[in-house]
């Protein structure tokens, strides 16, 4: 086992090492986040290894099946990225055309369980964001990655959201839209995904710094984007009431120190279990988390270890 660890951690490293990536290791960037992100635990009102969160139609293994369905979509739009020889504008429809047949075939898979229909939108358009930047830059840069991505889907709300008119809403984020004005994941997308930029890659950044263990480092960052990603599940489940529910609790556990520290890990447990009774569940910050590795790792950064170190004290994370 520990060998294999070995072989995987080595693979990882030198994916985020690579100088220039490819189609390849910009999908397997966004996965990692993915399956990552799920087998993080515990996570307030999410599916974990050993909780099925507020959800009576999901567990690990649909995740896992999701996660395994949608893997090809984000080397396709990183290999359209790659190919693509116009501004990034002229890319979506190919992007989106990619992505709403690999929607298709999660909710097949899932038996029309939702599990990451946002997580393809977001890492799908950044893979495809990163394939094209690639093609003009040796290594993805932060700033450039996600301008590239915001340019990809320019004018999204308006054309989507805002020119819905008289049509009846279809998603739950037109009609999130229609009733409180919410952009939900567009908005996030056409702004170059701030929640990302400003909560999500300097709260992982401290926390690996810190010198936290891997569970401990993912669960904070996670914390993090939940003080302020404007969540459309929460809204669709709870309304406003809920959103700021979990906004505020998250930043409370933020002053407790977080993951970081037992009060602010206590803290936690309490919310999960709240989360539970008010069957809220942040699936947007949880794509957020994913996305949030994926960049992570496509901009080099390096993960601690998955287990301690032979020898060292065993993790303060919360283990499975
Ligand atoms: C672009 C679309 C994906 C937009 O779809 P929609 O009109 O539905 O828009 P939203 O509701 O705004 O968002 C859809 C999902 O995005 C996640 N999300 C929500 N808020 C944010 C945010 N602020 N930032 C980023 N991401 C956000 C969230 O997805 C996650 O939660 C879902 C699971 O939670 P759950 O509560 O279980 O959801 P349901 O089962 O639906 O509700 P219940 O009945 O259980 O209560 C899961 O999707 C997670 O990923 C939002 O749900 C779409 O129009 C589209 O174009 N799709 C095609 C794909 C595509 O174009 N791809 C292009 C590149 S490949
Ligand atoms: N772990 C998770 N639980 C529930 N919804 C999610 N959406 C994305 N990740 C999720």
């Amino acid at each position: 086992m520990k060998y294999a660890l070995r072989r995987t951690l080595d693979w990882y490293s030198d994916m985020s090492l690579w100088p220039h990536s490819n189609a390849w290791s910009i999908g397997s960037a966004f996965l990692t986040g993915a399956l990552l992100e799920i087998s993080t635990h515990p996570k307030p009102g999410l599916v974990t290894p050993r909780s099925n969160g507020a959800h009576e139609d999901m567990n690990l293994q649909t995740f896992m099946i999701s996660s395994a369905v949608i893997a090809p979509c984000l080397y396709q739009c990183a290999e359209a990225g790659l190919g693509h020889a116009g501004p990034a504008w002229t890319l979506l429809e190919q992007v989106r055309g990619i992505g709403a047949r690999y929607e298709a075939r999660l909710l097949d898979a899932t038996r029309g369980v939702n599990t990451q229909r946002g997580l393809l939108f977001s890492a799908g358009i950044l893979s495809a964001a990163a394939g094209l930047v690639t093609r003009q830059m040796p290594r993805c840069e932060e700033g450039v990655l996600f301008a590239t991505a915001a340019d990809m889907v320019r004018g999204i709300v308006e054309r989507e959201l805002r020119a819905l008119g008289r049509r009846a809403p279809q998603t739950a984020g037109e009609k999130l839209y229609q009733q409180y004005g919410v952009t939900g994941i567009r908005g996030e997308a056409e702004a170059g995904f701030p929640s990302v930029r400003k909560l999500g890659l300097p709260a992982l950044r401290a926390a690996r710094d810190s010198g936290a263990p891997l569970a401990t480092v993912l669960l904070d960052t996670l914390i993090a984007l939940m003080t302020e990603t404007e969540d459309t599940t929460l809204l669709w489940r709870g309304g406003p009431e809920a959103l700021s529910f979990v906004q505020s609790r998250a930043r409370h556990i933020r002053s407790l120190g977080g993951a970081l520290t037992e009060a602010g890990m206590e803290a936690i447990r309490v919310f999960d279990a709240d989360c539970i009774t008010r069957r809220l569940s942040p699936g947007g910050s949880a794509d957020l988390l994913a996305v949030t590795i994926g960049v992570d790792a496509l901009l080099g950064g390096l993960l601690p270890p998955a287990t301690p170190a032979p020898g060292t004290s065993p993790a303060r994370a919360p283990n499975f």
